[in-house]
């Protein structure tokens, strides 16, 4: 199993949970700006949660669909932020935008069930500067993503992209060994996986969630 993982911890609702993520070993941490999710953070505790993490942590914001004005009071209010992650229906000439816009690096999640929404990747690998390549929320779920679902990574394996991606959907300990195995993925998103209830993250998933994708 490749060290050089580069494992994402998602979510982070508690500021503990940014020492328990880099002590485990994550080297990215994302939070949530989505009202209708249970890992919400307001702009204030962003800001307390984001300030004192070391350098070289990719601290990113998870947003979805939204506005200019959002995204201004968003990176205004939060001026620690490394990355933008746009995990709503933003079409490619958005994506470009937000990123003129901000000078904030992009990344774009789109989101898989079978072989032809992998065709949608092809759309904004020239427009974002990473990919997230996560399961597609069912039909009637309030979440675009966060939803603990993981998709058939075998439509994945051996595929490549001229940009960075990130593997993300129903990662646990028990399945990232296989999921590294069989995609090829050098970095690895989870966020349910490591949760002991909806927005509660959990020390110990943690740990063997890192554990089990860096050994
Ligand atoms: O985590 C959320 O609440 C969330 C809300 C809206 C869009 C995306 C969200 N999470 C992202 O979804 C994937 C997969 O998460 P999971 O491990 O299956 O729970 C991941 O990229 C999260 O960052």
């Amino acid at each position: 199993m490749p060290e050089n993982v580069n494992v994402k911890i998602c979510g982070l609702t508690d500021p503990a949970d940014v020492p328990a993520a880099l002590l485990a070993g994550a080297r990215t941490l994302g939070f949530v700006f989505f009202e209708k999710s249970p890992r919400h953070l307001s702009l204030d505790a962003a800001a307390h949660m984001t300030e004192a993490v070391p350098e070289g942590i990719c601290k990113v914001a998870l947003t979805v669909n939204a506005d200019d004005a959002a995204l201004d009071t968003l990176l205004a209010a939060v001026p620690f932020l490394d990355m933008l992650q746009l995990h709503g229906s933003e079409s490619p000439a958005r994506v470009a935008e937000v990123k003129a816009r901000y000078g904030l690096p992009v990344m774009k999640a789109v989101g898989v069930a079978d072989r032809g929404d992998l065709a949608l990747l092809n759309d904004y690998v020239t427009v974002a500067d990473q990919l997230l390549i996560d399961a597609k929320p069912p039909k009637d779920a309030v979440l675009p993503g966060g939803n603990g679902l993981a998709f058939d990574w075998r439509l994945i394996a051996g595929r490549r992209w001229p940009k960075p991606w990130m593997l993300a959907g129903g990662l646990t300990a028990e399945n990232v060994g296989e999921a590294i195995a069989l995609t090829g993925a050098r970095q690895v998103d989870v966020s349910s996986g490591v949760e002991s209830a909806p927005g509660v993250k959990d020390a110990s998933l943690i740990n063997a969630f890192c554990a089990a994708a860096l050994t």
